[in-house]
């Protein structure tokens, strides 16, 4: 089974051989986390075309060839044709991690669906079994997860930096830690107000 990271990607650089809808879907989640995006492909998906003329992408107006994964950190196979997607993984070099939108058990890697609030985010694969069902968890925890747990994340990691930086014992650290990543604890308007009375009162002892 595969082995999940997540991936810091800000500033480096993904290929993506095709320009429809899937490679859309890929080229919209990078730019979200600040990727470098070339896109090779003779067309453009209309949502692509809105990056292009943004300036947030890069198009090379062609069709694949070995030379456009030059440079490349990551490789996405996205084009329609199985044999051309095929092409590309056989074109990688060793270290260039690829992604076939049409081949989970030929890609190095799989985009998982996922929910992110803030600093947290939920990532749910099925391996490439059933993207149906990773779709359908990941509306079912976007109920959970609300919008709430953006600004909560937010919050614990703020006390978690003060906690770190002022408690020494690691039975009192981690006590508080746990108290106040309760959701009756953040979801109080008082929040901050309640944090630093509770740290003030563990610093007493
Ligand atoms: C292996 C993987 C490749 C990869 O890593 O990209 C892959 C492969 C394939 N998907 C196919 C079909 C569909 N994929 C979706 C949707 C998503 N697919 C995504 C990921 C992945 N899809 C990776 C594994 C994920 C995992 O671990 O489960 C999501 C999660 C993320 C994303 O793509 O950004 C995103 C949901 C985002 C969200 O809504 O949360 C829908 C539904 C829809 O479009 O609404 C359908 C149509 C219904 C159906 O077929 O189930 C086909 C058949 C294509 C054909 O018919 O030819 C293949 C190829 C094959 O199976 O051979
Ligand atoms: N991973 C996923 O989530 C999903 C994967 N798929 C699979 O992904 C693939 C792409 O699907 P869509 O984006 O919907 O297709 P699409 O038909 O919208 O786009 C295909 C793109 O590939 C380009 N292309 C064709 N030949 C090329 C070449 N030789 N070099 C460079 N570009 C080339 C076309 O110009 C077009 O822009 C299909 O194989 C499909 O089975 C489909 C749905 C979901």
């Amino acid at each position: 089974m595969p082995y999940p990271i997540f991936l810091d990607v800000k500033g480096r650089s993904a290929v993506i051989i095709g320009g429809g809808k899937v490679a859309a879907r890929k080229a919209a989640g990078l730019l979200e986390e600040g990727a470098k995006i070339t896109v090779v492909s003779p067309a453009l998906a209309p949502e692509l075309q809105h990056f292009l003329n943004e300036g947030q992408i890069t198009w090379v107006q062609k069709t694949f060839s070995p030379e456009d994964l030059m440079n490349a950190f990551l490789v996405f196979a996205a084009t329609n044709s199985r044999e051309i997607n095929l092409q590309v993984k056989t074109a990688a070099k060793d270290g260039q991690l690829v992604n076939i939108a049409d081949a989970p058990d030929a890609s190095d890697f799989h985009i998982p669906s996922n929910v992110k609030r803030g600093k947290l985010t939920i990532a749910i694969s099925t391996s490439g079994a059933s993207p149906t069902l990773a779709r359908k968890i990941r509306r079912d925890l976007e109920q959970k997860y609300d919008e709430s747990y953006q600004g909560a994340v937010g919050f614990l990691h703020r006390c978690r930096k003060s906690i770190l930086a002022e408690l020494e014992d690691p039975g009192e650290r981690s006590k508080l830690l746990a108290m106040i990543s309760e959701e009756d604890f953040w979801k109080k308007d008082d929040r901050e107000d309640r944090f630093r009375v509770l740290l003030k009162e563990i610093k007493k002892r």
